[in-house]
C-alpha cells in the first residue's frame, strides 16, 4: 500500500498544534471549573491531515440541494411576481405602465417557460384583454385570469375581494417600494 511521504511529517506538526493548543488553553482561556467552548480552543492552523467538516452551526450559507424546478413552483413564483406588481401598480398609472403591464402580459404569453401554459395563457388573454386603468382595476383583472387558469386546473377560485388582503403593498420602509403613477388631478384640485 502506497502511503503519503508526508504523513509522518503531518503527523508530528499535527501534535505540536494540539500540545500548543492545550498549554494556550491552560494559561489564557480556561478559569478554574470552567468548560471553554471547543470552537474558541480550534487552533488557528490545523495540520490534520484528514479534512475537516464544515462547521453546520456557524456556516452562513445553506444551499438547497440543485433540482430543476417543477411547473407548479415556476407557477407559483410568477403569481407572485405578477400579484406583486398589481399590489404595487399605482392608482393613477403613466401611459408608459399601462403600456408596459400589457407589454408584461403579451411577453409571458409568448415567452412563459412551459409551453402548454403560454398556448393557454395566449387564449385567455385574447378572452380577456388586459385592463390596467388603475390599481384596483390591474389587481382584479389578474385576480380573474389567475382565476382562469386555477378553473382549468381543477383548482378552487380564489374570492377576488380578498386580493389585497393576500397580496398587499410591499413591507418596505416609509413606502419606499411605491411606484410613482401620474398626480391625482382631483387631489391636487381639492388642496387649492
Ligand atoms: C401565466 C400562467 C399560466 C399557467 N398555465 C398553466 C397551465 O396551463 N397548466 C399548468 O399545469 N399550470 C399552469 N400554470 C401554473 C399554475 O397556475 C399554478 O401556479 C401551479 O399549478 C401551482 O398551483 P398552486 O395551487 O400552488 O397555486 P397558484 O395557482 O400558483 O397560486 C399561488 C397562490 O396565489 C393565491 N391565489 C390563487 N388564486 C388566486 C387568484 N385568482 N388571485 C389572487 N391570488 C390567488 C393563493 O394564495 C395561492 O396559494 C400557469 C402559471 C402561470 C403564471
Amino acid at each position: 500500500m502506497s502511503e503519503n511521504p508526508l504523513e509522518p511529517l503531518l503527523k508530528t506538526l499535527d501534535s505540536i498544534s494540539r500540545c500548543v493548543q492545550t498549554h494556550l488553553s491552560r494559561v489564557f482561556v480556561a478559569p478554574q471549573n470552567a468548560s471553554p467552548k471547543p470552537t474558541l480552543l480550534r487552533p488557528l492552523l490545523s495540520f490534520s491531515p484528514t479534512p475537516v467538516a464544515p462547521d453546520s452551526t456557524t456556516s452562513p450559507i445553506k444551499e438547497k440541494k440543485a433540482a430543476p424546478l417543477t411547473k407548479e413552483e415556476l407557477g407559483r413564483a410568477t403569481w407572485t411576481l405578477l400579484h406583486s406588481i398589481a399590489a404595487q401598480y399605482p392608482d393613477h398609472p403613466t401611459r408608459q405602465q399601462k403600456r408596459d403591464v400589457k407589454e408584461l402580459m403579451a411577453i409571458i404569453s409568448r415567452l412563459y417557460p412551459c409551453k402548454e401554459c403560454a398556448d393557454h395563457f395566449k387564449e385567455v388573454l385574447k378572452a380577456n384583454p388586459v385592463q390596467a386603468g388603475s390599481q384596483a382595476e390591474f389587481s382584479q383583472w389578474l385576480c380573474h385570469v389567475h382565476n382562469v387558469v386555477n378553473r382549468s386546473l381543477g383548482k378552487v377560485i380564489f374570492p377576488c375581494q380578498r386580493v389585497n388582503a393576500r397580496w398587499g403593498k410591499l413591507d418596505c420602509k416609509d413606502r419606499s417600494c411605491d411606484l410613482e403613477g401620474t398626480v391625482d388631478i382631483k387631489t391636487l384640485t381639492s388642496h387649492t
